[in-house]
């Protein structure tokens, strides 16, 4: 199975980047992942809503070119549904039977994700209804994709 994981913006931290590092040695067992990064549009404080949806249009578009025909694309949205990790592992599992072999994963950058973006995907999904940064969404995905992993194939992983 391949994932790619689209986010918005640079991840310049050392702790963020090793946990990267940490969870996709980890996942090489599993499946062949990617990540994509798309470059985030300056956004001062006090834009209006005009200038906040030209903003998440730009990153929108070029989200979109960066996804192939035929991928199962699931975003991570704080309004999308909420899931167990079973139930994720089951969705991973399930996704694989269907034959569906390109599993795109979208984070969007500071202002979110756009109306385009969302409409395209397959899957809107929701870690909490709390909002985490892009940074850390990556890491706490990551991190869920391998317990699905683990689950799947009945490993032991820690509770
Ligand atoms: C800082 S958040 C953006 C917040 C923005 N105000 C919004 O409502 O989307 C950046 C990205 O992280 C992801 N994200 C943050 N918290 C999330 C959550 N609880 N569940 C799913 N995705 C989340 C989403 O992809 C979001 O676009």
């Amino acid at each position: 199975m391949n994932m790619t994981i689209i986010s918005v913006g640079k991840i310049k931290e050392k702790y963020l980047k090793n946990a990267i590092g940490e969870y996709s040695k980890r996942l090489s067992r599993y499946c062949k992942l990617s990540f994509i990064e798309v470059p985030d549009e300056r956004a001062p404080e006090n834009l209006s809503e005009t200038e906040i949806k030209n903003i998440k249009d730009k990153e929108g578009n070029i989200i979109l070119k960066n996804i192939k025909e035929g991928a199962y694309v699931i975003v991570l949205d704080i309004k999308g549904k909420m899931m167990t990790s079973e139930e994720f592992a089951k969705k991973i599992d399930d996704l694989g039977i269907l034959g569906k072999s390109n599993i795109v994963f979208v984070i969007g950058g500071s202002l979110g994700l756009s109306k385009k973006v969302l409409d395209k995907s397959n899957f809107k999904l929701s870690f909490s209804p709390m909002t985490f940064p892009h940074q850390l969404m990556k890491v706490i995905l990551l991190e869920q994709v391998y317990r699905g992993f683990r689950i799947n194939r009945g490993e032991p992983y820690h509770k």
